[in-house]
């Protein structure tokens, strides 16, 4: 039976993903020296088990050693492969040098979990430039989707809605979840000008008065990139939106912000959160019997795709 091990933070997340899917929750204890180095202590026996390390990757800076050491002690301690299950990649947005000098922190991040971790599993990482995680990690990275459980979140919470995307890479969701639901979509066009800075035009809306404006995304860090296509949409006479995204980071006042524009925010689990509403656990307990019965999956053919926006969008 596989081991799950959840890192500070991601024991309830862990513990929906061992019930789902059948598996042993283990534990394992952290905490810092007085000299902040960190400690860590698997208090699980790993020898000759496949073991799942589960953390979600949102704000990873501080944490990160303590995973990589994590990965370390299953390992030395005789696991025969270790996962890492991350329902949020961090570091996919920079992943490009956008000005002379920049570290395009995507490759390093990417080799540094390859070199700890025999495999890893996401949702719906933010790939843009690059076509899959393939691209980037040295180890089978299985990507799942959470489009299909936004439309059913939408389906059975909002009546006639309309599927609206902030810009264009967000047409991937856009595009899955209005045919799921069987609604109309739009998609709005952004311009960033900076982290905290989007312009978004906006198409001749008024025909769709009548319809709940359902905003869909991957990700909102800042939040600007809803704020300012809500905005628009109500200058067009449009209900306030409903806010729905996979990967709700919300920094600093992005989440209050957004509430003052929105009629409801909803997020997947991936990142704790009070807008956390749609569960994960399901599909990525259904991924990991899927390794143990021998049926792995690929990145690319997990349906990795490309086009979506990068952190200079
Ligand atoms: O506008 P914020 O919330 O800061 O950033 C999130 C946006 O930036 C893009 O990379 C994401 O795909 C999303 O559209």
């Amino acid at each position: 039976m596989r081991l799950i091990l959840p890192l500070p933070g991601n024991e309830a997340f862990a513990a929906q993903l061992a019930k789902s899917g059948g598996f042993e929750l283990g534990k394992l204890e952290t905490r810092h020296f007085p000299d902040g180095e960190s400690y860590v202590r698997l208090l699980s026996d790993v020898a000759g088990r496949s073991v799942d390390l589960v953390c979600s990757l949102a704000r990873p800076d501080p944490g990160f050693l303590r995973l990589i050491f994590a990965a370390d002690a299953a390992r030395d301690l005789g696991a025969t492969e270790v996962t890492l299950v991350a329902p949020y990649l961090a570091y996919m947005r920079q992943d490009r040098r956008f000005a002379p000098g920049e570290a395009v922190t995507s490759r390093p991040f990417a080799r540094l979990i390859s070199s700890s971790f025999d495999r890893l599993v996401t949702v719906d990482p933010h790939l843009h430039r690059y076509p899959s995680l393939a691209e980037l990690y040295a180890i089978p990275a299985r990507t799942l989707h959470a489009a299909p459980l936004l439309a059913e979140w939408i389906a059975a919470e909002i009546p006639h809605p309309l599927i609206v995307g902030p810009d264009e890479e967000s047409g991937q969701w856009v595009e899955a979840v209005a045919a799921r639901v069987g609604a109309p979509s739009v998609l709005l066009r952004k311009i960033r000008r900076g982290d905290r800075k989007v312009e978004i035009e906006v198409p001749d809306l008024a025909k769709w008065r009548d319809r709940r404006p359902v905003l869909i995304d991957d990700i909102a860090s800042s939040g600007r990139t809803l704020i300012e296509a809500a905005r628009q949409l109500r200058h067009q006479g449009l209900p306030r939106p409903v806010c729905v995204v996979v990967h709700g980071l919300f920094a600093g006042d992005a989440f209050a912000d957004l509430t003052q524009i929105s009629e409801r925010i909803v997020s997947t689990d991936s990142v704790l959160h009070t807008s956390n509403a749609i569960k994960l656990a399901p599909i990525l307990a259904t991924a990991l019997q899927a390794f143990q019965a021998g049926r792995p999956g690929s990145s690319p053919a997990a349906g990795d795709r490309s086009g979506e926006p990068g952190q200079g969008n």
